[in-house]
């Protein structure tokens, strides 16, 4: 079949099993050849093709809510409701989201990107139904990874609790992006060696019902049996005693399992949690084979090798955070580092070869290491949490409440600042200098390169007063000399980056660059730009803002953050709070609005963040006395 002729999944209600299986063939040998070449989540989206053929023969979707917890396994659902010519695209500007994206299709019901939201949704989306008297089903799938996340245990206390039809699908994979961890994942783990337990309590419900009620002594005696038969047996009790009625675990490649559980789920009240064992990366050996998540969301790779399509180039921010991390470790006993369930994303696996008993993958927990952390430091040690910058917004509450609050030693390693390319919106790294910088007590450091994150990072690891968050962004740095050994550099201290005396530019990180070339644009043109690496959000530069003031000559901020509550408005409060009216400024950096999936430097010509619009708005701004032709 040519896939890209398909609509509707409708027509699946009429395939056989055989016709199944060819269509999963084919499916497969799709996504493995269109991602070879755009790269994206090959492994999650082999892994769930036949459990998505199923859902969507067996269920009507949209009217049938099928939610994809995360949402980077909706390759196949994409497929199958009418996006297969678009795979070229993929992750993309103006190209094919990489997630569910409701404006992309009715049948994407719930956007995620973040994990563990799918149980939630579902259970407001039932609750509507239930509410507006209305007939549908409501099928949240969620991964054994996304499970990890407190939030899934939320909602299932309370969809236990209400009783609410649903089918719970759980994507058993044993794999989150790296292999699964905690003690949710070991009890899958029994569970899937162990073996069903809905046909156990069937059996014990059909003794109990055949032994006759000796004035009801004997069956309450089966009773006790039964129950602690459930308890003896396997952890499939947990989803019981939660209120679910467990079914499985299932092998989720296999379309007559699939069906004949899916179909007892369909007839069964009450919630259901059908557990699927599958294989991520399945039909694909290198991607089957992956034992560290490299196959999870891969780049370009060759087919017939498996081998990647990597650009040499110098290191990536993030291995630069990890080893200087391991050269401090050395020397600093009380260094723990912390990740919630992206050791490979923050290299902190390379910290953990090196040092495994320093390293803590909490899972998909933000708010529990963030907190965690806190109560490292209370005892003296000195936690790193690397985290993305979009994924500690999870922990808001615990960096104000138990961090900030108290003042306690926690450096934060911020990856992914800035935006971030394939991911899009849910995952940009925008908002944390805003959601960072009205904490009291936290202090923002950003580094201009690969060499300023390694003193940075040792800045703060030294820094014993309080909160510190060193953010940096996706990717690899800028191929500078890497100084032998660390600094421990000042903070709130501006290096000038050149010098200039008609105007301005204070910027960070990444729009650096494109600072220092819009000030050799004016210089040529007779106008001499100043330019700032502006290397710490709070504090500010207090010193050198109140000289810039004293000359009087128009700034230019520049970050690649939202501008509401970021640098810019930072800059502009320091100014009007210390009475240095009528300085001009201006503020580049992103609008408020969410950013889609697509290359930097794409969104940098659609927003303007470029030197010819830095050069501008100087231009504009520098007195006419001052401005030869
Ligand atoms: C709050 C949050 N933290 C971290 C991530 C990064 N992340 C993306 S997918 C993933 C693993 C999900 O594992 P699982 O739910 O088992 O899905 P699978 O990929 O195995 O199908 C993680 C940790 C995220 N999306 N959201
Ligand atoms: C789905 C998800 O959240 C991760 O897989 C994410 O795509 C990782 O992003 P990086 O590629 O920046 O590590
Ligand atoms: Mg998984």
């Amino acid at each position: 079949m040519d896939l890209e002729t398909i609509q509707h999944p409708g027509f699946l209600k009429s395939y056989s099993r055989k016709q199944l299986d060819e269509l999963a063939e084919e499916i497969r040998s799709f996504l493995i050849s269109k991602l070879s070449a755009t790269g994206g989540h090959l492994g999650p989206n082999l892994g769930v093709v036949e459990l998505t053929l199923m859902l969507h023969k067996l269920y009507d979707s949209p009217k049938d809510k099928i939610i994809w917890d995360v949402g980077h396994q909706t390759y196949v659902h994409k497929i199958l409701t009418g996006r297969a010519d678009r795979f070229d695209t993929l992750k993309q500007y103006q190209g094919l989201c990489g997630y569910a994206k409701r404006d992309e299709s009715e049948h994407d019901v719930w956007e995620a990107g973040h994990s563990s939201t799918s149980l939630s949704a579902a259970m407001g989306m039932a609750t509507a139904r239930d509410l507006q008297g209305e007939d549908f089903n409501v099928l949240p799938v969620i991964g054994d990874g996304a499970l990890t996340g407190g939030m899934a245990l939320e909602a299932m206390n309370h969809i236990g609790h209400e009783q609410t039809d649903m089918t719970v699908i759980l994507n058993d994979n044993e794999m989150s992006i790296a292999p699964n961890v905690g003690a949710m994942h070991n009890m899958l783990g029994r569970l899937r060696t162990t073996g069903g337990y809905r046909r156990t309590k069937e059996d014990i419900e059909y003794l109990v019902k055949k032994i006759p009620a000796f004035g009801g002594a004997l069956s309450s005696t089966a009773e006790r049996l039964k129950g602690s038969l459930k308890y003896l047996l396997v952890s499939g009790v947990f989803f019981e005693e939660m209120g679910f009625t467990y079914l499985g675990p299932i092998d989720g490649h296999n379309f007559d399992e699939l069906h004949s559980n899916l179909t007892y789920a369909i007839r069964t009240k009450g919630p259901v949690l059908l557990h699927v064992v599958t294989k991520k990366g399945k039909g694909y050996k290198p991607a089957e084979d992956d034992a560290s998540g490299a196959w999870h969301g891969p780049g370009p790779y060759k087919i017939e090798s498996g081998d990647m399509i990597k650009k040499a180039g110098p290191p990536a921010y993030s291995a630069v955070f990890s080893n200087t991390l391991a050269k401090i470790a050395e020397q600093d006993q009380r260094l723990v580092a912390l990740t919630a369930a992206m050791p490979g994303g923050t290299k902190l696996d390379q910290f953990a070869k090196t040092f495994p008993e320093r390293m803590y993958d909490v899972g998909i927990a933000e708010q529990h290491a963030t907190t965690m952390a806190g109560g490292l430091s209370t005892q003296g040690m000195k936690p790193v949490f690397g985290v993305y910058s979009t994924f500690l917004q999870r922990g808001y509450d615990q960096l104000v409440h138990d961090v900030c609050r108290q003042n306690l030693n926690v450096v934060f390693g911020i990856d992914r600042s800035g935006l971030v390319g394939g991911d899009g919106e849910t995952h940009q790294g925008v908002f944390d200098i805003a959601y960072l910088r009205h904490l009291p007590n936290m202090k923002i450091v950003i580094p201009k390169d690969e060499n300023e994150l390694q003193h940075m990072i040792n800045t703060a690891v030294a820094n014993d007063d309080g909160p510190m968050a060193v953010r940096f962004p996706r990717g690899n740095g800028l191929g500078v000399e890497m100084d032998e050994s660390l600094k421990v550099l000042p903070v709130g201290e501006w290096p000038v980056e050149q010098q200039g005396k008609d105007a301005v530019i204070l910027a960070f990180s990444t729009m650096l660059p494109i600072a220092n070339e819009a000030a050799s644009q004016l210089n040529k043109r007779g106008i001499s730009v100043r330019v700032v690496n502006a290397n710490s959000v709070k504090p500010l530069d207090e010193k050198q803002l109140d000289h810039i003031a004293q000359e009087n000559i128009p700034i230019l901020t520049m970050e690649e953050a939202v501008l509401k509550g970021g640098f810019g408005s930072a800059v502009l409060e320091y100014l009007n709070d210390q009475n240095h009216i009528g300085v001009q400024v201006k503020r580049m950096g992103l609008p408020d609005r969410y950013i889609e999936h697509g290359s930097p430097s794409s969104w940098y010509e659609e927003l303007g963040l470029t030197a010819d619009e830095a050069a501008r708005s100087i231009y504009e701004m520098v007195p006419r006395k001052r401005q030869r032709a």
